[in-house]
């Protein structure tokens, strides 16, 4: 680990953050395919999913081997896959359907499961792909190792859905952990803990909009906080770090 404070790329608009991160996935499909075959790429809901919309479009949607990815979700909500709150239907309906991975390669979560066993049936199938093969590990934590999170950061600093007051951000041995209290709605959901995130090559860290703004001063060590430190700052991966801001989250920069 060892990428923390880091500089963050700032840009006048969220537009140019669209850009911006879809040149940078593009650079890391290409590298990623190159040297593994395929390119894992982990998803989180909210913001995040709008600002990919320029890899739906010309030049990335037909130059990209869109049939070497593999994809997986960072958190997810705990509701039926074609329901408003699902991070899948949101990332299906704004960007998966309009680029043409194999649906064999698209990894939701399993419908009509609690909380606890839906978190540990995702475990389970990341543990089945990196026996298999599909997934690395990292030889350092011994966690799969994923190509690249996309992590977005709520206005208050939480991160997939490892919330402030919340003792799932603490977790050490689980893959994926859940939460039936979520403090935004819907409260029951499921996500990747910090050594899975950190274990990752790659992280982009994609923030926009005022609201994010204290956050973002507070994660990128502008404002010392005196209690615990919020869950964005916890990330850390093995690997690189990308900040990609515009303005207005950068503001208190
Ligand atoms: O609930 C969630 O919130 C975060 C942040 O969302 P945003 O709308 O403020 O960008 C998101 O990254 C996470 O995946 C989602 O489940």
């Amino acid at each position: 680990m060892g990428n923390w404070p880091t500089t963050p790329k700032i840009y006048d608009s969220e537009e140019q953050v669209a850009v911006a991160v879809a040149s940078h996935i593009d650079c890391l499909s290409s590298k990623f395919i190159a040297r593994n075959g395929t390119f894992s790429v982990v998803l989180s809901g909210g913001t995040l999913i709008d600002t990919l919309r320029k890899l739906t479009e010309p030049p990335y949607v037909s130059s990209i081997d869109w049939s070497k990815w593999l994809i997986f979700f960072l958190d997810e909500r705990v509701v039926p896959l074609d329901h408003p709150d699902s991070n899948y239907k949101l990332a299906y309906d704004g960007f998966l359907s309009k680029v043409p991975i194999p649906e064999s390669n698209i990894y939701p979560i399993k419908e009509n499961l609690s909380p606890e066993e839906a978190a540990e049936e995702y475990e389970q199938r990341l543990k089945h792909l990196v026996a298999n093969g599909t997934l690395k590990t990292s030889p350092t934590t011994g966690f799969a190792k994923f190509d690249l999170m996309l992590v977005g950061m709520g206005p208050e600093g939480h991160v997939a859905s490892l919330f402030c007051w919340h003792f799932e951000r603490f977790e050490k041995k689980k893959w994926v952990t859940f939460i039936t209290d979520s403090p935004k709605p819907p409260p029951h959901r499921i996500t990747f803990t910090f050594p899975l995130i950190n274990s990752a090559d790659e992280i982009a860290m994609v923030v926009t909009g005022e609201d994010a703004a204290d956050a973002v001063k507070v994660a990128l060590g502008k404002r010392a906080l005196d209690f615990y430190p919020l869950p964005v700052q916890k990330v850390s991966p093995e690997g690189g770090l990308t900040w990609f801001l515009d303005k207005e989250a950068a503001s208190q920069l």
